[in-house]
């Protein structure tokens, strides 16, 4: 159930499925099924339903709805948008086997919206090509301002579902039933957000159709687990990794000892701290299991980044976006190690990308970028207005040479070689995730699971689920704060996240 399908591959996978002898009304029916079967938990028994159905079949799935609802007891009313007398297909097969009467959604009067108990919202799912105007607008816009229950079919209407977003006026659900898989819009913002509760219903695709029509990228969840480092149990402290994190001047040195700290969580087996002069002395009590080690430049760097043990380096949390910084990432790019570039020495490349995506490009080793997006248009701009957060992650990796982590509430993880099976969304990702520090956290836990030893080895898919497993991580630990979250919270609830995903190895002697 991982794969999320642009519309165009749904399309792809309902018609394979046609193809392969289940007759499209049959997948209609039970997507009709699945839409009343929620509408029935959303609202009473012999409720008041108005079923909104629109010009394709996501009209289709809405007569179907409307047949079944009312044969079950509910007072189902339903209005079309468009001329009925042009359905065709299944859609009109559907219109056919509603009884009912069918008025004009132009005669609706959208003051009566208030007296259903439930709208269901059937005009538009994954065939939509523009923003809406013209009557659809007006009836999204009266639907918004009901403020009833709104069930969208497949996609709230108006929202497009490669993209998540909406070029006009859009639906605004309390639920939605989508098919066979998640697409994009479901859970890149502000689509999700539009979505309200989704449920993905079964419809009987053919197992074989997301190999042939493909998929665009993979929802992240505790299944990445499996790509944590198998520790073994006389494994020594060298053998789990080494993580070298630069920290940075005094004013911002807690974003250091932050992603440090977390690294070390992550589960690698030492963490050395590189601090400025200025910033060696003091704290050494709050995190004594950091080693420490002065980097006064990129020369410090360099030298420190010769010791071979080193598996993964963290650079730009707390760093100023300058030519030192930029002397001291070109100094990381040089070693042999795993490198995550987060903050600082992102920003500090604004404008002057070429330099250090030849540099990236020139490695073995992995590089990932964190930006969030206003880093991101620092690096990459913002003009492809046209292309989903997924496929602008993904350009961008490929454009760089890195694994990149597009963050925000819907992180988007994506490999260089463009492909989906490298290519995650993240969806658990509280709100309140977002506060200061957070991001110098989700660097420290890449940088800590990159550096243990067997993501080391050359695997793309490998080495993108790491990442994506980090990506995880981080959202599952930010959980259980709530609202009061703070950056140091996390390293704590961190630890409670990997005690539960973590099989016990030990062996319990009875005694
Ligand atoms: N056999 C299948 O392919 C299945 C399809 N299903 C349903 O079919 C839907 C897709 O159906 P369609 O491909 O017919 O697409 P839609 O029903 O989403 O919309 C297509 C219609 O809307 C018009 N349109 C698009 N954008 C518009 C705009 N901005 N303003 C006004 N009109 C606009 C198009 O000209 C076309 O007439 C899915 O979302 C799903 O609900 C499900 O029944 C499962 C099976
Ligand atoms: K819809």
């Amino acid at each position: 159930m991982r794969e999320l399908l642009t519309p165009a591959q749904m399309g792809a996978c309902d018609a394979f499925t046609i193809n392969h002898g289940t007759p499209g009304i049959d997948l209609m029916e039970r997507a009709g099924q699945a839409v009343a079967d929620v509408a029935k938990a959303m609202t009473p028994k012999n409720g008041r339903v108005l079923v909104l159905a629109g010009p394709g079949k996501n009209g289709g799935d809405g007569y179907v709805a409307a047949r079944l609802l009312a044969s079950a007891g509910y007072d189902v009313r339903v209005a079309a948008l468009g001329d009925t007398r042009k359905l065709e297909g299944d859609a009109k097969w559907a219109f056919d086997g509603w009884n009912g009467d069918v008025l004009p959604a132009t005669e609706l009067d959208t003051s009566e919206f208030a007296a259903y108990g439930l709208i269901l919202d059937a005009l538009f799912g994954a065939g939509l090509t523009r923003g809406l105007d013209g009557a659809a607008a007006a009836l999204v816009q009266a639907v918004n301002h009901a403020e009833k229950p709104v069930l969208a079919v497949d996609l709230p209407s108006g929202l497009d579902g490669r993209k998540g977003q909406a070029l006009g006026p859009a639906v605004q659900a309390t639920s939605t039933v989508t098919f066979h898989r998640l697409k994009p819009g479901h859970l890149l913002y502000p689509g999700r957000a539009l979505c309200g509760a989704i449920r993905v219903a079964d419809i009987g695709i053919h197992h074989d159709a997301i190999s042939a029509a493909g998929f665009t990228a993979q929802l992240t969840g505790a299944y990445l687990t499996e790509h944590l480092f198998d520790l073994s149990a006389d494994a020594h402290k060298y053998a789990r990794g080494h993580v070298l994190v630069i920290g940075g001047p005094p004013e911002k040195a807690g974003a250091g000892f932050l992603s440090a700290s977390v690294a070390l969580r992550a589960g690698t087996g030492l963490v050395t701290l590189a601090l400025p002069p200025e910033t060696m002395a003091g704290s050494v009590g709050q995190y004594p299991a950091l080693m420490r080690a002065r980097c006064a430049d990129a020369r410090d760097l360099a030298r420190l980044l010769r010791d071979d043990r080193l598996t993964a380096c963290a650079l730009g949390p707390g760093l100023t976006p300058n030519e030192a910084t930029r002397q001291m990432v070109y100094a990381a790019l040089d070693s042999k190690t795993a490198l995550v570039l987060d903050a600082g020495a992102i920003t500090a490349f604004a404008g002057m990308v070429t330099p250090l995506f030849e540099r990236i490009m020139a490695r073995s080793a992995p590089t990932v970028l964190t930006p969030h997006s206003g880093e991101f248009k620092r690096l990459f701009g913002d003009s492809e207005t046209n292309l989903s957060k997924i496929e602008r992650a993904q350009k961008a990796a490929r454009g760089s040479g890195a694994i990149l982590v597009l963050k925000g509430a819907d992180t988007v993880i994506a490999h260089p070689n463009g492909r989906a099976d490298c290519t995650y969304v993240n969806a658990n990702a509280p709100p309140w995730l977002a506060t200061a520090g957070s991001g110098d956290v989700l660097a420290g836990i890449v940088a800590g699971l990159l550096a243990q030893p067997d993501t080391a080895h050359n695997d793309p898919q490998h080495q993108t689920a790491t990442v994506a497993l980090g990506v995880w991580l981080h959202g599952e630990a930010g959980q259980p704060s709530g609202p009061a979250l703070v950056a140091t919270d996390l390293e704590a609830a961190l630890q409670t996240v990997l005690q539960r995903v973590s099989p016990s190895q030990f062996i319990a002697v009875q005694g």
